[in-house]
């Protein structure tokens, strides 16, 4: 069963959720001298802003210079535009560690910019798809107030996303949500993850919550992956986001 984690407010959330990406770390570097991470972007980033750069407790922990960051997806836009997933993570996470005194940074993997506006999104997808590493020791996930996540969107006219057995990326064309065209991780690449772990917060994300946890419902990219990959799969949320809902909460413990 996937174990859902609940917090009174965003800085508890963010704290617990720091520690939980620092018992992957250290788990990864145990093993090799990478830590290969994907991240979302959306209201996620404010949640690692908080957790690893704020967060006194974890400041010295991170061994970012181990780290290899990908994007779980990607709006195919210039890396400098506000709608970038890199552009937020930047804002957010790699431009406040560049004022903390002596911390090596991040190797990053953003999408090849100079194919933007070019028409090759199936190009900038599968060269995407060359960068990632075999196998990710994490992925964070968003949870979209329709249900979607990277930029896995639910109904129909996404399905050909969901279907998608071989490639471990693929261009989302007609996102409902803008930018139209991006580039996400496919079902595969999150099977092949050793965790997954879904941040929702705020009350928008309720009704969609209700869904996933008590119905089940696996027409939701969100759901699905919860259903489909339940042992490896935590979710961090805030009591707004499951008011009403009946859930097994459970209680993070420090690892
Ligand atoms: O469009 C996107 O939305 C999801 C969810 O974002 P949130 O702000 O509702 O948490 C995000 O996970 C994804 O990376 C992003 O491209």
């Amino acid at each position: 069963m996937a174990s859902v984690y609940t917090y009174d407010d965003s800085k508890s959330l963010a704290h617990d959720l720091a520690d939980y990406i620092l018992s992957k770390q250290d788990k990864a570097l145990e093993k090799g001298k990478r830590f290969n991470i994907a991240v979302s972007g959306g209201s996620l980033l404010k949640a690692l802003n908080s957790g690893l750069i704020q967060d006194p407790e974890f400041q010295k922990k991170v061994q970012w210079s181990h780290w290899h960051v990908y994007f779980c997806d990607e709006r195919i836009v210039a890396l400098e535009n506000e709608d970038s997933n890199y552009g937020a993570f930047k804002k957010l996470v790699l431009d406040p560690l560049l004022e903390t005194d002596g911390a090596l940074g991040p190797t990053c993997y953003a999408i090849n910019e100079s194919l933007v506006g070019l028409s090759e999104n199936d190009r900038l997808a599968a060269e995407y798809e060359s960068l990632l590493p075999e196998q990710f020791d994490l992925i964070l996930l968003g949870c979209g107030p329709d249900g979607h996540t990277c930029s896995l969107f639910p109904g129909k006219t996404h399905e050909y996303l969901l279907q998608e057995t071989n490639k471990r990326v693929a261009w989302c064309h007609s996102s409902p949500k803008p930018p139209a065209d991006r580039i996400t991780f496919t079902l595969p690449t999150l099977q092949s993850a050793e965790a997954l772990c879904f941040v929702a917060e705020g009350a928008s994300k309720q009704p969609i919550l209700e869904r996933i946890f008590e119905g089940h419902d696996t027409s939701l990219p969100a759901g699905l992956v919860t259903e489909n990959y339940q042992s490896c799969v935590s979710w961090f949320v805030d009591q707004a986001a499951v008011k009403g809902v009946s859930v097994k909460k459970e209680t993070y413990s420090k690892k």
